[in-house]
């Protein structure tokens, strides 16, 4: 594979040199490599050291899984839920079909690449340092890459060979009592959280490339060309808290955000403007069931509303002090406590509906609108989700074990676009329904996208990943047409697909025009970037990557400047 550096700035090319000097110095610093081989430590042959590539002149060592070890579709080996070798890559990718020349910008995509610290392996999908992939696309070529982020959790890891922060699962082991009684006060201040920010990444409408986990430290700014760690994107405000919401909502004026209140349940809702780092408070929900907040990994708006779920899934601070993960880990399923969904008006922050739905499992929420009458009156608020049919217990089917112990039996739990219909009448009750038959899309169903000009409007389509069964994961992307209730699904034998990102065309009219991006990690171990067409949903390309893909969670895209 040609790995070689093809725009035209002379600048591009000395950018990734410098970049890569930059990188050679922390290794210097005995930064990035994994295992060190100490005395007592396992040495197991399959253990692979993380190494920094020489950038855009050198292909990594293809992490390959030795044939037959595992069943079709995915087996203990598959490179999905395979540590990433290097701490970095870059170079540009052979492109089978054509890319459309419209197609100007990077693509990035974040996740859990790096499942292991010295010969200690993580448990959960959710656990691993973040591995952030680009694919960069200008005139019909491609140049693809991955970077490790550089956050305090990964440097602390890399250096002392040792887990030294909480991860989603994982807890640093106390040395002895006193260390232990001094990790739980830490755990109060924040400082023992990791901010190993490897769950999504944003655009902000200043420019600025955000990457975040739920903790708010976890937030962590990246240079979106060269994929370099810049620093901490500090919230100046005195908000405080812990966590927050994994997926705010970025729209041309301003960062929408949730903000779970653990010691009096609740929530606030903020907002930040573009250019400021400094969050305002539009309003509070206070819960109305359980003892804690439920979990609030994203929600959706609308044109005038948040919508603000309480999911009988709950974060539980005992689980949060424990240093072994229960099966829910820091969460505790409260069925007694009931679900709701709760509307806030952005404009004034007050409350104008919260009702009490059925219960449910969710943690995507595709995109809400508002419902009216045929004065234009809105008398509802829908709100599409990823719903779990009200079962948590996804959670425990995303460690690691099970993820790499697929043996041909269906155990994926089956899933549904949830569609809440939310009266504003003041009806004390809301509805819960499947948008469409789940056997449209294999009754798998997580990591959607929109075309996001449709945000918190009505909309007509979706792009998620759905399955095609038996597997143990979702394992096709899948084009939802929410009018016609039909699905389209795209499927390769063994191919674990990340979340399709949809890319609107400038100029498009229709919704479906753009395309839809995603990133392939094969069960022979191989990995490609697909591009499908949003309308038809047939495949217009694929670039090989010369290693194979670790799953990632979610995207965005940066358009060139
Ligand atoms: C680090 C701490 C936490 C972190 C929470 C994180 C990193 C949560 C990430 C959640 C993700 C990525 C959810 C994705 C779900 C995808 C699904 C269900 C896909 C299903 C496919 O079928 C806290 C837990 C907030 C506690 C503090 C420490
Ligand atoms: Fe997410």
């Amino acid at each position: 594979m040609a790995s070689i550096n093809f725009l035209a700035s002379p600048n591009y090319v000395a950018r990734s040199i410098k970049a890569s000097s930059k990188s050679s110095d922390h290794l210097k610093d005995g930064f990035p490599l994994g295992n060190k081989n100490l005395p007592g430590r396992k040495s197991r042959g399959d253990r692979r050291e993380l190494t920094v590539a020489n950038v855009a002149t050198q292909a990594p060592v293809v992490s390959r899984p030795s044939p037959g070890k595992g069943p079709a579709g995915g087996g203990r080996d598959h490179v999905a839920w395979t540590s990433v070798r290097q701490h970095r890559w870059e170079g540009e990718l052979a492109v089978e079909g054509e890319i459309p020349l419209w197609l100007s910008g990077i693509y990035l995509r974040n996740g859990p690449g790096l499942w292991h610290v010295g010969d200690y392996d993580f448990r959960h999908l959710f656990d691993g340092y973040a591995t952030l992939v680009k694919l960069q696309f200008q005139n019909g070529r491609l140049i693809a890459g991955h970077r490790q982020i550089e956050s305090e959790a990964y440097k602390a890891a890399m250096k002392n060979d040792k887990l030294c922060y909480r991860e989603f699962s994982e807890v640093p082991k106390a040395d002895n009592f006193l260390s232990y009684i001094g990790e739980l006060a830490s755990l109060f201040s924040g400082a023992s959280l990791t901010d190993n920010a490897n769950t999504g990444v944003i655009r902000l409408r200043d420019g600025r490339v955000v990457c975040l986990t739920e903790t708010q430290k976890g937030s962590i700014m990246i240079n979106p060309d060269t994929l370099e760690t810049l620093g901490k994107f500090e919230y100046t405000d005195s908000l405080g808290g812990l966590i927050h919401s994994a997926h705010p909502i970025v729209t041309e004026t301003e960062f929408l955000t949730l903000l779970p209140d653990l010691i009096n349940p609740g929530y606030l809702v903020v907002r930040m403007e573009p250019g400021s780092n400094e969050r305002k408070v539009i309003g509070r929900v206070d819960c109305r069931g359980g003892p804690a907040p439920g979990w609030v990994h994203s929600f959706p708006i609308t044109e005038h509303y948040v919508v603000v779920p309480e999911m009988p899934l709950r974060y539980c601070a005992r689980n949060l002090l424990r240093a072994e993960p229960t099966p829910l880990y820091k969460f505790e399923w409260h069925p007694d406590s009931k679900g709701f969904m709760h509307i806030m008006c952005k404009a004034s922050g007050k409350i104008v509906a919260s009702v009490e739905v059925p219960l449910y499992v969710t943690f995507h929420f595709i995109n809400a609108y508002e419902e009216t009458d045929e004065d234009g009156r809105v008398v509802a608020v829908i709100a599409d989700c990823c719903e779990h049919n009200a079962d948590p217990t996804i959670l425990e089917k995303l460690r690691l074990q099970n993820l790499r112990s697929f043996i041909g039996r269906d155990v994926l739990p089956n899933a549904r676009v949830g569609r809440f219909i939310i009266p504003l009448d003041g009806s004390p009750y809301g509805n819960l329904e499947a948008a469409l038959n789940p056997d449209e899309h294999g009754r798998g169903m997580d990591m959607c996208s929109i075309n996001p000009a449709f945000l918190g409007k009505k909309y007509r389509f979706a792009y998620a990943c759905g399955a095609q069964r038996p597997c143990n994961f979702p394992n096709t992307l899948t084009k939802i047409d929410l009018v016609e209730k039909k699905a389209k699904n795209w499927h390769e034998e063994g191919a674990v697909p990340s979340e399709p990102f949809f890319v609107p065309r400038p100029g498009a009219t229709e919704e479906d025009d753009g395309v839809v991006v995603s990133m392939i990690s094969e069960k022979n171990g191989d990995g490609y970037a697909l591009l499908l067409d949003g309308s038809t949903f047939e495949e217009i390309a694929r670039a090989k990557f010369p290693y194979g893909l670790p799953y990632g969670l979610h995207g965005c895209w940066v358009p060139k400047k």
